[in-house]
């Protein structure tokens, strides 16, 4: 059912959506037309306010026979309001369509200067009104348009009904630190709550303007009777003019009976009748109207100064006076200058709609496309068949989940395992249960819930009596921390799958935004269950699309820093030109290796400088394999000639992030895990953070002694006091673990001084010694304490 509101909410968007900008600015435009009118003609509409009485409607027709003579006044409109000029029309000249409007100076009956660019206000109109088709062939179109808003509206409101509707804040407010496309969804759904009633307005207002039938038949309903429609008849030819001159009336009678019934009036809108027989027409708005169109209206004959017809607007019927208040409904002007804004606002944020709709559309449809391509790709690697399949089921709203299920299975499936991969839209407890190993990646949606997709699946868990516990499992889930629920549906999932008697095969990982290091964890689990070996390079997984968000640097200088080592090559890389371009310390660095191969995935490093630094700095290994060079490292490290263009994206890197405040610093590291290092190491000397201790490790002092100078710097300046930098295969050779284990009491202390811990560098030898050095110095369950408490963190590859 979701699926195909949703379904009917983009089409619709797409289609009338594109034409609903036209009548969003439009609107957004008239809203303010008067003052604009204003602004484009200084000195029209108001003058200066007197200390002198202004000019009744007689003299000023007076004074406008005056300066166009022969011309028929239709209308004169006065304003109570201090120094704003009479508006009076004039008849079309023979031959024209659309008579003029004068402007005159309500103290002295001079001639205002004429108004400009009116004619294009009325152009934006009748774009907004009827879409600049003949009047009645646009407004049912626009009348349609009108119910396709008010249709998206309320679908939107049942596509975003939250678990807990009686909660305002998640019905109206958003986290504005969300990214991409929970920004995006979170944007478009609260705005468009916001702007929910003004879209139910327009809708209303814009049906009953556009369609006769539904007008007609609701000013019956209101008691109201409106003149037969018909069109003008043709004056014949060589009817005569009427000549202003001979029969227009004195308005002196008229205005002195007017203004004895009506003497407090904001204003007021005389019509002279082309026959001095016929009755004057006064339509007026009280000073105390409710709103613009609370309009009364008298007829009086201009030669006696009787009252032919008196109908006060509060002595209308209510229905009435109920459709009066269409019209400032429509414009905002109901609720005086914050309604007016509002509905701005609102006219202006239909764009705004379109765009985030299709940005969000279009995003989900290349998540779809991307993970079709990986779905082809792990069907041409061929299938395994085996009795005992690991089922990789996964829970995607937008694609994300889905993607990284595939590239799971990949994963197993090059290193020999069978794997089935399905969505938990077509799986049912029964049919889990005849897997022995189960995979999920599931994403959380609304408030921490399943995606539509898995909600199913989700209840028949609960009701589940299965017994599971033949079953081992694992679990990653993807989520956003500035969601309250953090991986909300990933955790009820790992929770029910334990009541039922299910075995972790791993404890559940927790994807912040995509977090590279989770999903690094992630890839390691991976790795255990296919009992890939040590020494098979790990493989990345990526939640972001393939070659979304890259720009483009320059590499500007390469040193190598490492001379005559017996390791690899390390060079540290400086590129530019990614200029604004901003990263927390521990941030990370895709390179796109796509001037060899399109096809390849980005190489991923450790960002090695700051955002302040005016550049982007790696240190690189340069790899070899059985073919050569590694593809990005070859390529950055010798292939790649100065100032040529390298593609780049930043990744967060949420569990490798700085720690705010002055907790002291633990880092420890190897070979190009400086790099991670030497980012946070610079962000805390900058500032000014002091109490930082560096262990880190290399092959020998002598080839090996990487940043040295800079090192050097910091103990110097007192921002490292402790520094433990050990060589393997010098004569006293150690290596990191060993370090920390010499000074474990030490260690123990800066820990109980809340130290935060970091790890950066290579996952085998490295990164495991660290954990069992750690696990014995301080013992498991302190270090899962500071696991939890965000006290160890670790960017290990
Ligand atoms: C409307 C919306 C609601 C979300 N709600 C949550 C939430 O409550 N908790 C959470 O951890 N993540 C939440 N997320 C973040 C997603 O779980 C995360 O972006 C995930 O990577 C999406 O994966 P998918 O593309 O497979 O659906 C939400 C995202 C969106 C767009």
């Amino acid at each position: 059912m979701k699926k195909l509101w949703f379904q009917l909410h983009w089409l619709v968007g797409i289609t009338a959506g594109t034409v609903l900008i036209v009548i969003g600015l439009t609107g957004a435009i008239l809203a303010f037309r008067d003052e604009l009118l204003d602004v484009l003609n200084p000195g029209v509409t108001s003058v200066a306010v007197r200390q002198a009485p202004v000019l009744a409607p007689p003299q000023v027709a007076e004074a406008v026979k005056r300066a166009h003579p022969g011309a028929r006044i239709t209308s004169i409109v006065l304003d109570a309001e201090p120094g704003t000029t009479a508006r009076v029309s004039l008849a079309p000249a023979p031959g024209e369509k659309h008579g003029e409007t004068v402007f005159v100076n309500p103290y002295s009956g001079a001639m205002m200067p004429p108004l400009h660019y009116d004619e294009v206000f009325e152009w934006v109109e009748s774009l907004h009104r009827h879409l600049l088709l003949p009047r009645d062939d646009g407004r049912p179109v626009v009348g349609a348009l009108a119910l396709c808003l008010m249709g998206l509206a309320l679908s939107g409101l049942y596509l975003r009904w939250p678990r807990r509707p009686l909660d305002w804040r998640t019905w109206l407010t958003f986290d504005t630190r969300l990214k991409g496309r929970s920004f995006l969804w979170g944007l478009h759904s609260v705005a468009g709550t916001w702007a929910l009633l003004a879209y139910l307005l327009f809708t209303v207002s814009g049906v009953y303007w556009s369609y006769d039938v539904v007008r007609d038949t609701v000013d019956g309903w209101a008691g109201v009777r409106r003149p037969p429609r018909v069109a003008a008849a043709p004056k014949p030819a060589g009817a005569k003019r009427v000549e202003a001159h001979a029969e227009a009336a004195d308005l002196t009678l008229a205005w002195s009976t007017f203004q004895q019934q009506a003497p407090g009036w904001r204003t007021v809108s005389l019509r002279p009748p082309e026959r001095v027989t016929q009755p004057l027409q006064v339509l007026w708005v009280a000073s105390d109207a409710p709103h613009i169109r609370a309009r009364s209206r008298m007829s009086i004959n201009q030669q006696t100064g009787a009252i032919v017809k008196n109908e006060p607007y509060v002595q209308m019927g209510v229905g009435a006076r109920a459709l009066t208040t269409l019209y400032p409904l429509h414009m905002g002007t109901y609720f005086g200058l914050p309604g007016r804004l509002f509905m701005f606002c609102a006219s202006l944020a239909l764009p705004g709609f379109a765009v985030t709709g299709w940005m969000l559309y279009l995003k989900r449809r290349r998540q779809k496309r991307e993970a079709q391509a990986e779905r082809a790709k792990l069907a041409e690697a061929g299938r395994i068949d085996s009795a005992d399949p690991v089922l990789l089921a996964y829970a995607s709203q937008t694609g994300s989940a889905e993607r990284l299920a595939l590239q799971s299975a990949a994963v197993l499936q090059q290193a020999g395992v069978a794997v089935h991969v399905q969505s938990l839209e077509k799986l049912t407890p029964p049919l889990l249960g005849s897997y022995r190993r189960v995979l999920f990646v599931a994403s959380s949606f609304g408030d921490g819930e399943p995606p539509d997709t898995a909600r199913r699946f989700s209840l028949l868990l609960h009701a589940a009596a299965e017994e599971l516990a033949h079953l081992q499992y694992a679990v990653l889930a993807l989520g956003d921390r500035n969601y309250l629920q953090f991986c909300g549906f990933g955790q009820t999932l790992d929770r029910r799958l334990r009541v039922l008697g299910a075995q972790p095969l791993h404890p559940i990982i927790e994807v912040d935004n995509g977090d590279a290091g989770a999903l690094a964890r992630w890839s390691q689990a991976l790795r255990e269950l296919a009992g890939i070996g040590g020494d098979a390079p790990s493989v990345e997984l990526s939640a972001a699309l393939p070659d979304s968000g890259y720009t483009s640097c320059h590499l500007a200088r390469r040193e190598l820093l490492n001379p005559g080592s017996a390791g690899g090559e390390l060079y540290e890389i400086t590129l530019t030109g990614g200029d604004g371009a901003s990263w927390r310390p521990g941030a990370l660095l895709d390179v796109w290796p796509g001037h060899y191969a399109p096809e390849q995935s980005a190489r991923r490093y450790s960002l090695a400088s700051l955002p302040q630094d005016g550049c982007i700095q790696l240190l690189v290994r340069q790899a070899r394999n059985e073919h050569g060079m590694g593809l990005a490292s070859g390529w950055l490290t010798t292939q790649a000639a100065l100032g040529d263009e390298v593609r780049v994206r930043l990744v967060d890197n949420p569990s490798f992030d700085i720690h705010d405040g002055a907790q002291p610093a633990i880092y420890i590291g190897n070979g190009s895990g400086m790099a991670g290092l030497r980012s946070h190491l610079r962000a805390r000397v900058a500032g000014g953070q002091r109490r930082n201790w560096l262990v880190f490790g290399e092959r020998q002092r002598e080839f090996d002694s990487i940043c040295a100078s800079e090192i050097d710097g910091w103990r110097d300046s007192g921002h490292l006091p402790e520094l433990d930098l050990v060589y393997s295969r010098d004569a006293d050779g150690q290596y990191v673990q060993d370090r920390l284990r010499a000074k474990a009491g030490q260690l123990r202390s800066w820990i109980a001084d809340d130290a935060v811990i970091y790890v950066c560098g290579s996952l085998q030898g490295m990164a495991g010694g660290v954990d069992a050095a750690l696990e014995d110095i301080i013992g498991s369950a302190a270090l899962d304490e500071l696991r939890e408490a965000g006290r160890y963190r670790r960017d290990v590859y």
